[in-house]
């Protein structure tokens, strides 16, 4: 039976590093939004317009990961509701929506504190969010976060989702001012596929959050260092270096939190003063490689076969795998591979997969010329190749798409 005194007393941190790890937590309220004022003037300056009798029908605010999409726009509009009695703002994350009823009852559930069944249906839904809204203030910003969650699902397309929102009968019978304020990493228009019934229906309102530089990411980020470390455990140096990596890696203040808890904890486990250099680039370094292989694990098995299409050949004498390779390239490695005819992949097909694959982020192409030989495309994953190579064998124990007797016995071919 586990000692529980024995198994706390071994897992405590003795001598840590930390004093309030909190400040690191991505999930906490910032007191103060840094380096943010040109995103909050827009914002402001929307919603200034209700003194004018006038909020856009939607605005998109838009832009990658953790640069303070959310935390910014639900902040200037909460100060600017709890200083205007006409306005009333309220937020819904659609990020585990599995359907788009859901995502409708999700807002339902915001601003009723219940949910409808599902057999009132979308339209259901929709009633009861007009007839919450009458209750509400003359304007009303509805925050929809995480937007691009929303997808096409067997009963209701999301084009018919947002029409309902934006020009549904509910709300036009009932003279309701709704702004809807949708948050996503990319703009919409392009990643929904909206149709132009939908788009004319929303106001092109923009505001861009782009990923931070150096010098905004270190204005961040300083507090919560300060906060979250013991006096001089984070060296100027090491803090600076540590900046540079994230902005140039990720621009996300998320991530660089997590850096900087992680090589904390790297810190105090190996008993040292302070943290290093080496303790943020051991960070880097593991937590590149489980974020990637957490995502070739669940890769489809073709995506993943062409993977090792794509990191199937060694260069001589080097040992190093080659890259950049080309389609013809892929598609010789995997005729190599001893693969069941049905794995067999046309040049076609592979052509389509690395499509996929760019879009996942997962490899990089280019054009070059070769005098005769045309344009030839070149493919190269986006991360250290040999990362394949070392999941291949978890990656083929896990998967129950395949017999794995009958593929990647050995992916490597000599060039
Ligand atoms: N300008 C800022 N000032 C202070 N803290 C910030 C700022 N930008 C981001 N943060 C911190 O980073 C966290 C993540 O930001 P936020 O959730 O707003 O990012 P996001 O752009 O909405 O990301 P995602 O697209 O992943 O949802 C916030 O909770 C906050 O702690």
């Amino acid at each position: 039976m586990t000692d529980y005194d024995d198994l706390f007393a071994e897992t405590a941190a003795s001598d840590s590093l930390f004093v309030d790890k909190r400040a690191l937590d991505p999930l906490r309220e910032p007191d103060e939004i840094v380096a943010r004022s040109e995103q909050q003037q827009q914002v402001a300056r929307l919603l200034n317009g209700v003194h004018e009798g006038y909020l856009p029908t939607t605005v998109s605010i838009y832009g990658p990961p953790g640069t303070g999409k959310t935390v910014t726009t639900r902040r200037v509009c909460g100060e600017f509701a709890a200083r205007t009695e006409t306005f009333a703002v309220e937020y819904v994350n659609l990020k585990e929506c599995r359907s788009l009823f859901s995502a409708a009852n999700e807002i339902h559930l915001e601003l009723t504190g219940t949910k409808r069944g599902a057999y009132e249906g979308l339209d259901g839904v929709f009633e009861g969010i007009w007839e919450a809204l009458e209750a509400y203030p003359e304007w009303t910003v509805l925050i929809l976060d995480e937007i691009d969650h929303i997808q096409h699902d067997s009963n209701y397309d999301p084009n018919d989702f947002f029409y309902r929102l934006l020009r549904g009968e509910g709300k036009l019978k009932r003279d309701l001012n709704l702004s809807v304020f949708l948050v996503s990493n990319e703009l919409l228009e392009v990643d929904l596929r909206l149709d132009s019934r939908v788009k004319s229906a929303m106001d092109g309102e923009e505001v861009f959050f782009p990923p931070y530089g150096v010098a905004l990411l270190e204005r961040i980020l300083r507090p919560r260092i300060e906060q979250a470390f013991r006096d001089g455990a984070v060296p100027d140096a090491v803090f600076e270096y540590g900046v540079r990596e994230a902005a140039r890696r990720w621009g996300d203040v998320r991530k660089a939190l997590r850096l900087f808890r992680q090589a904390g904890e790297t810190a105090t486990e190996r008993g040292l003063e302070a943290v290093t250099r080496e303790c943020l680039d051991a960070t880097i370094e593991t937590t590149g490689k489980e974020a990637v292989t957490e995502k070739l694990l669940a890769l489809p098995f073709n995506h993943f076969l062409v993977l090792t299409g794509v990191t199937g050949w060694t260069e001589r004498p080097s040992g190093e795998i080659k890259q950049p390779v080309t389609t013809s390239e892929v598609v010789a490695s995997l005729h190599q591979q001893n693969l069941a005819e049905e794995f067999l992949l046309s040049e076609r097909a592979v052509r389509e997969l690395v499509t996929d694959l760019e879009t996942m982020g997962l490899v990089d192409t280019w054009v070059d010329s070769r005098g005769r030989e045309g344009r030839v495309k070149q493919i190269e994953t986006s991360f250290d190749p040999q990362w394949v190579r070392d999941v291949l064998e978890r990656y083929v124990a896990e998967t129950e798409q395949v017999d794995p007797e009958s593929v990647l016995a050995d992916p490597d071919v000599g060039s």
